[in-house]
């Protein structure tokens, strides 16, 4: 029987799931849980064996879309029990100054993934929730921790350091950890390829924005800037998260509005970016209200693109130039409307957009950028699961990671 691994990707309003057979990289099974937490229906998709099963219902939580996935795998196959499984990989988003590497699941790492919660709110919870959700049912098969953190362990310093009292933030391990590294590792790792140019000295920024967002800058494939900081609220505009705000506001609010942490933690983290501006998170209600003649969607639209603009314009400078655009995640993927926006900002620059390939539907990775363009520009659909089934599949296979825990069945 093909050896498979079968990867949990809990994203802030998603569940992405894969199993992926180790020698072809393909998902034999996946499904997508999404519209978690939003004020319409959410959506489940399992797909397996060539057919598709959907199911509409209102989503409260990860631990509701993950018992119904499990329930998908019981009635329409493939049974987990009888699927060659050899690991089980859990996306998690914060691993902090704690988790360089991947880990495997023991009651030490739960406890762990648990207490990084504090820095990214809306993911280490649920994530670490799946893991033992996993463990009860699987419990002969290891399970492995893959941190969206851990690309980014080697920033230069002078990227990871905020202008924080040095006391303060050593003493409380303040600094920027910047997540969606999985991503940004895998697609920046894949661009040369795609584009047809040698990795060595390659200048690329990368845009992963989905709900949560983040854009990064690598040369050479190493990172050397990303959006993300000490949690993932920092940064580009996001579906429910303000990206980057003046800390003041903060400050403004206690004092003015009376607000307590956590209702400041709920509408920072929850209640603004496009879902504060407009009441939807999702890109594709936004057109919507766009095309409506909504005003407050049409600002909102322009506020999300700006930022993304600075970011890039930032990026390029700090890097001394720029070889490659590469788009990702649900709205980089599919969003032709936001590509077509940031690209004519870039238009100045010398920025060409192949308008009809820009337009063109597409799951393959491709460039959309004319020839004659000062800049590539490419789109290409992230795979965080086969690169978590793969570092998942070798700490299976050594039986232990890097921290001395050991699998014992
Ligand atoms: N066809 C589409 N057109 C525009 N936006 C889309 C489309 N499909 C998905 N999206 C956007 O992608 C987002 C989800 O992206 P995803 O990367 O799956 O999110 P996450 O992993 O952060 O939960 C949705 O909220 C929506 O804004
Ligand atoms: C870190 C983060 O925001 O992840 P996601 O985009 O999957 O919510
Ligand atoms: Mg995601």
């Amino acid at each position: 029987m093909a050896k498979t691994v079968l990867v949990i990707n809990s994203g802030s309003s998603s569940i992405k799931y894969q199993l992926v057979d180790l020698e072809s990289g393909e998902g034999l099974a996946s499904g997508l849980v999404e519209k978690i937490g939003e004020p319409i229906d959410g959506h489940y998709k399992h797909e397996y064996n060539g057919e598709k099963h959907e199911l509409e219902e209102p989503i409260h939580d990860h631990e509701q879309g993950l018992k119904r996935v499990l329930g998908f795998f019981e009635e329409y196959g493939p049974k987990l029990s009888d699927a060659g499984i050899v690991a089980v990989g859990h996306r998690v988003v914060q691993g902090g100054s704690l988790f360089p590497k991947p880990a495997l699941v023991t009651d030490k790492t739960i406890n762990q993934v648990k207490d990084l919660a504090v820095l990214a709110p809306l993911h280490n919870g649920p994530e670490a929730k799946g893991a033992e959700v996993m463990r009860a049912l699987l419990p002969d098969v290891p399970q492995i921790f893959v941190f969206d953190s851990s690309f980014f362990f080697q920033l230069p310093k002078a990227a990871s350091t905020y202008a924080l009292n040095k006391e303060i933030a050593d003493q409380y391990h303040i600094r920027r950890y910047g997540a969606h590294g999985t991503s940004h590792e895998f697609i920046s790792s894949v661009v040369p390829e795609v584009i047809g140019k040698p990795a060595e000295g390659l200048k690329q920024i990368v845009l992963h924005i989905g709900n949560g967002a983040s854009a990064s800058a690598e040369i050479s494939g190493k990172p050397v800037e990303t959006s993300m900081g000490l949690t993932p609220l920092e940064g580009l505009v996001m579906g429910g998260r303000t990206g980057d705000i003046d800390p003041a506001v903060v400050f403004h609010l206690i004092r003015n509005a009376h607000m307590n942490v956590d209702e400041l933690d709920a509408l920072f983290n929850k209640r603004s970016g496009m879902m504060g501006m407009t009441g939807f998170g999702d890109l594709r209600e936004v057109h919507r209200l766009v095309a409506e003649g909504n005003e407050d969607a049409k600002l909102a639209l322009d506020v999300y693109v700006h930022r993304i603009v600075s970011y890039i314009g930032n990026y390029t400078y700090q890097m001394g130039g720029c070889d490659v655009i590469t788009f990702t995640a649900g709205v980089g993927e599919n969003d032709d409307i936001v590509r077509k926006m940031v690209c004519d900002k870039l238009a100045p620059f010398g920025v060409k957009l192949d308008e009809e390939k820009n337009a063109t539907r597409s799951k393959e990775p491709r460039v959309i950028s004319t020839p004659d363009s000062s800049v590539v520009i490419a789109v290409i659909p992230t795979n965080e699961e086969l690169a978590i089934a793969r570092k998942s599949a070798a700490i299976a296979e050594a039986g232990e990671d890097t921290y001395g825990n050991k699998f014992a069945k």
